[in-house]
């Protein structure tokens, strides 16, 4: 049966990006039979300025009934202006939680090839394969109450509240957990125990589902060493499990172990695997339109798209395999430059390359 996709460019490097992901889509339809059918849609600020809300109803309808969204970024400077409810961010968000994605998978995956490129030295990042579950539809990010209010002071205070509830904990304790039975059986829980009860309670929730995964060995860390342990000596972590505000900060950070954070690609899921689809990046407004910015962070999204919704392993091994293949053969976007002699390529010919290694294969 033919899958919907939901294409989302959104802003900035958005629609660069996702345009060389469909190329390699398009690419599995056309030469790979993949039956899939693709529909775009408006997200961010790109949806702002044609209908006034960042996510309209008939975006939230298509990504309902596609089988899997393909997201490029949303936000930049022309929007930063805006009441924060009705920002491009507030379209990304609201997908998630009406789309349910709890569980936001950030594999963080050194390709051999780029180990000059990471600004760590090599032999700490040769080898490096962490993967990141992040909790994405609760904490601070969705709590109330919310917002800037005057005191009778007269002094404004603003207000974000963190919570959780022993289900929301639960659940992404779970994916984590067999993720990591399917791994290197270690599973980090990242935390403030010591400071926040919500996270107090993030520990004993995980410790408790912890019983039930008995070959999978769990530790314990809190947020402050676990920034500085990543930089330190990354390989130490097989799975990592965090909230939704320590997941966000961490993965970026852990993003430049890999040369840069236009490699790391993203799958946000519900309960049965429908997912969205993401780079981990944004907008990057300081490179938008100019043809430059790194397109196999998106390329990588839709290998994910490919296992985790359409049950596709074999192409999403495909797809990994000719990303290996442009490396190797020495193609580099500017932010992936290490060490060497390097053709120094464009968004378009990045993409194109894969597009060719993969028709190849
Ligand atoms: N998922 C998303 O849609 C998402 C994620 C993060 C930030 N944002 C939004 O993006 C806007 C810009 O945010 P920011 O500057 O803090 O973060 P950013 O991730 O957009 O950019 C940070 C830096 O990384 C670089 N970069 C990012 N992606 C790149 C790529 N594919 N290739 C090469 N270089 C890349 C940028 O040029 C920039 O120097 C903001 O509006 C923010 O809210 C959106
Ligand atoms: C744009 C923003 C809402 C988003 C987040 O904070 O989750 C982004 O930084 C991400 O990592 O996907
Ligand atoms: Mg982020």
């Amino acid at each position: 049966m033919t899958k919907t996709i939901a294409i989302l460019p959104g802003d900035g490097i958005g629609p660069e990006i996702v345009t060389e992901a469909v190329k390699v889509l398009e690419t599995l339809r056309d030469k790979f039979s993949l039956a899939i059918h693709l529909e775009s849609g408006l997200v961010g600020g790109a949806a702002i300025d044609a209908t006034g809300s960042p996510l309209p109803p008939a975006t939230l309808d298509l990504a309902k009934r596609a089988d899997a969204v393909l997201l490029g970024a949303v936000g930049g400077p022309k929007w930063e202006s805006l009441d924060i409810s009705i920002r491009p961010e507030k379209g990304l968000l609201g997908l998630r939680s009406e789309l349910k994605l709890f569980a936001n998978l950030r594999p963080v995956v050194l390709f051999p090839e780029l180990a000059s490129a990471s600004t760590l030295k090599p032999e700490v990042v040769a080898g490096l394969d962490i993967l990141i579950v992040r909790e994405l539809t609760g904490d601070i990010y969705f709590g109330q109450p919310r917002g800037i209010r005057t005191l009778e002071t007269g002094e404004k205070q603003g207000i974000n509240t963190l919570v959780y509830t022993e289900s929301e904990i639960e659940r992404i304790a779970r994916v984590a957990f067999a993720s990591a039975e399917q791994r290197q059986k270690k599973l980090c829980s990242v935390d403030k125990a010591n400071v926040l009860e919500a996270t107090e309670l993030w520990r004993q929730v995980v410790t408790r589902v912890s019983r039930d995964y008995p070959t999978v060995q769990l530790t314990h860390m809190y947020v402050d060493n676990a920034a500085m342990q990543l930089v330190r000596a990354p390989k130490q972590f097989d799975v990592i499990v965090t909230t939704n505000m320590f997941g966000d900060i961490l993965s970026d950070l852990a993003s430049q172990l890999t040369g840069s954070i236009g490699m790391l690609p993203s799958a946000s899921l519900d309960a049965n695997n429908k997912g969205m689809y993401e780079p981990i990046h944004g907008s990057a407004p300081d490179i938008a339109g100019q043809n430059l910015a790194n397109p196999l962070a998106t390329i990588l999204s839709v290998a994910m798209l490919l296992r985790y919704s359409l049950n596709r392993v074999d192409l999403a091994t495909a797809i990994e395999r000719a990303v290996r293949q442009v490396l190797q053969a020495g193609l580099r976007t500017r932010d992936i430059l290490g060490d060497g002699q390097y053709t120094v390529v464009t968004t378009r010919e990045m993409g194109d390359a894969v597009v060719a290694q993969l028709r190849a294969q």
